[in-house]
């Protein structure tokens, strides 16, 4: 996740800062696409537009700080995915990287699947008619209500994740006159690269049920012989913001390992394979992340090749990405409130947001990128650190990067690639009001997630 230092220091430095930066981008005007969401440019005026509207007539709408979201993107990744995995291969978007009832709306007529991960994000999926088959329902530590609940509306497959799971679903479906749907999540012992919070196929960790030791075919054993499930797979995650394949690789090659056994055990050839998410995506212009055809391919060629050295039927594959979809659709819009230059250090910015918007660099050290979207800049690059207005000195939103020497406040800036892990975390820290979500498609712009407000805070407070 680092960059290297880097001999560049800020234009009041006589000594170079600790820090993890590079050298300053040639042109701190440009936009890098690799960073910005497909529609976003620049005007003749030199301000940020996204879906043709300019930020600052954005920012005048809709305030700041604020989530754009651009449409056509968001559309054109999901497609994208949908076609490199083919018919007969499932994609589950992750809600949990950012879910509204737009979003769903959008992945239900672009033909994708929806993964949650709670009753909450479940009740969003259906209340904007996603069809339930078309719903993978997971979580270490499902409530028996949600399990009912999952379970009456019928939604496509339940992941189990413990042995008291496999009890408790079967008992919910059996009770309901049910026979549902499952997969069994495995631990394959990967240990993904990948910061240790977001990675979770090493043992110990609280996710699925190890292969090691036999336990994952101890587990298949189990849901086999309960009425109410009908094992249709086995389901891996690796972790999250992944670029190096050879983790999957592995991942797969253990799963089918995994089926080649239960075949030889009980003569039974589960239909499916889930490998779940985690593909990594450019934060800043050093990312290089794998795009969703060769991700495809590589997957594909892999679970082929070892079901024929196996002597299995090939399954169905399904992925289930977030991250990868939404997380570059959308940028967050802020004003800078203050500027502080610290001699031989770096200047501070202060924008009106903050660590309740994007708790990532707090929480995982995760690396973004910032630029001056109000109006172009000549000035000299100046090493900065965007802060945001929280009673935290952690409260960083971006530790390295370079902005305008001439930055003032009252300028807007923006960080893009927050769309996935950014709202969905987004906290009252503070009580700050988590900032709207708002969905930018040719030259309109529409709310999609509110701002939320001091009566919606003093309306949970029941005194
Ligand atoms: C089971 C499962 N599937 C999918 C995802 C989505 O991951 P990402 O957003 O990194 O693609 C996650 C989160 O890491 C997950 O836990
Ligand atoms: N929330 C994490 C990833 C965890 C994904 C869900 N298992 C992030 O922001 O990177």
């Amino acid at each position: 996740m680092s960059r290297s230092a880097h001999p560049a220091g800020p234009r009041h430095a006589d000594v170079l800062p600790e820090g993890h930066y590079s050298a300053p981008p040639a042109d701190l005007n440009r936009l890098d696409p690799k960073v910005w969401s497909r529609t976003v440019d620049r005007d003749a005026r030199g301000v940020v537009t996204v879906g043709g509207i300019g930020v600052d007539a954005l920012a005048e709408e809709f305030g700041t700080p604020a989530y754009f979201l651009d449409e056509d993107d968001f559309r054109a990744r999901c497609r994208a995915w949908a076609e490199a995995f083919g018919k007969d291969a499932d994609v589950f978007y992750a809600g949990k990287a950012f879910l509204s009832r737009a979003v769903v709306r959008w992945l239900k007529e672009e033909g994708l699947n929806l993964d949650v991960c709670s009753g909450g994000e479940l009740s969003t999926a259906l209340s904007a008619g996603m069809p339930a088959e078309r719903i993978a329902f997971h979580g270490n530590n499902k409530s028996e209500d949600e399990i009912r609940r999952a379970v009456e509306v019928g939604v496509g497959r339940i992941v189990l994740d413990s042995f008291q799971e496999i009890v408790r679903v079967a008992h919910i479906a059996q009770s309901l006159g049910k026979r549902q749907r499952v997969q069994i999540r495995v631990t394959v012992g990967v240990e993904a690269h990948t910061h240790e919070f977001i990675a979770t196929a090493h043992e110990d960790q609280k996710f699925g049920i190890a292969l090691a030791g036999g336990q994952a075919a101890e587990a298949v054993r189990r849901a086999l012989k309960l009425d109410g499930l009908e094992l249709i797979g086995i389901h891996s995650h690796i972790g999250s913001q992944i670029f190096d394949m050879a983790g999957f690789e592995v991942s797969a090659r253990r799963v089918v390992q995994l089926l080649a056994e239960v075949r030889d055990e009980h003569g039974v050839e589960l239909p499916e394979i889930d490998l779940g998410g985690g593909l990594g995506i450019a934060y800043t212009s050093e990312d290089d992340p794998r795009e969703p055809h060769e991700i495809a391919k590589a997957l594909s060629e892999i679970v082929t090749r070892e079901c024929e050295a196996a002597g299995l039927r090939t399954p169905r594959i399904s992925v289930e990405p977030g991250r990868a979809i939404v997380g570059p659709t959308a940028f967050t819009l802020y004003r800078v409130g203050t500027v502080k230059p610290l001699e031989g250090l770096r200047t501070y910015v202060s924008v009106d947001g903050g660590m309740s918007d994007n708790i990532r660099t707090a929480l995982y050290d995760a690396e973004y990128s910032v630029s001056l979207v109000s109006r172009t800049s000549e000035a000299e690059p100046m090493l900065s650190r965007v802060v945001g207005k929280h009673c935290e000195s952690g409260d960083i939103v971006v530790r390295d990067a370079f902005l305008p020497s001439d930055l003032a406040p009252g300028d807007l800036i923006a960080v893009p690639a927050t769309g996935a892990y950014c709202r969905s975390m987004a906290s009252n820290y503070n009580h700050a009001l988590r900032p709207p979500v708002v969905a930018v498609r040719e030259g309109e712009a529409r709310v999609v997630v509110r701002r939320e407000t001091e009566e919606d805070l003093l309306r949970l407070d029941v005194g």
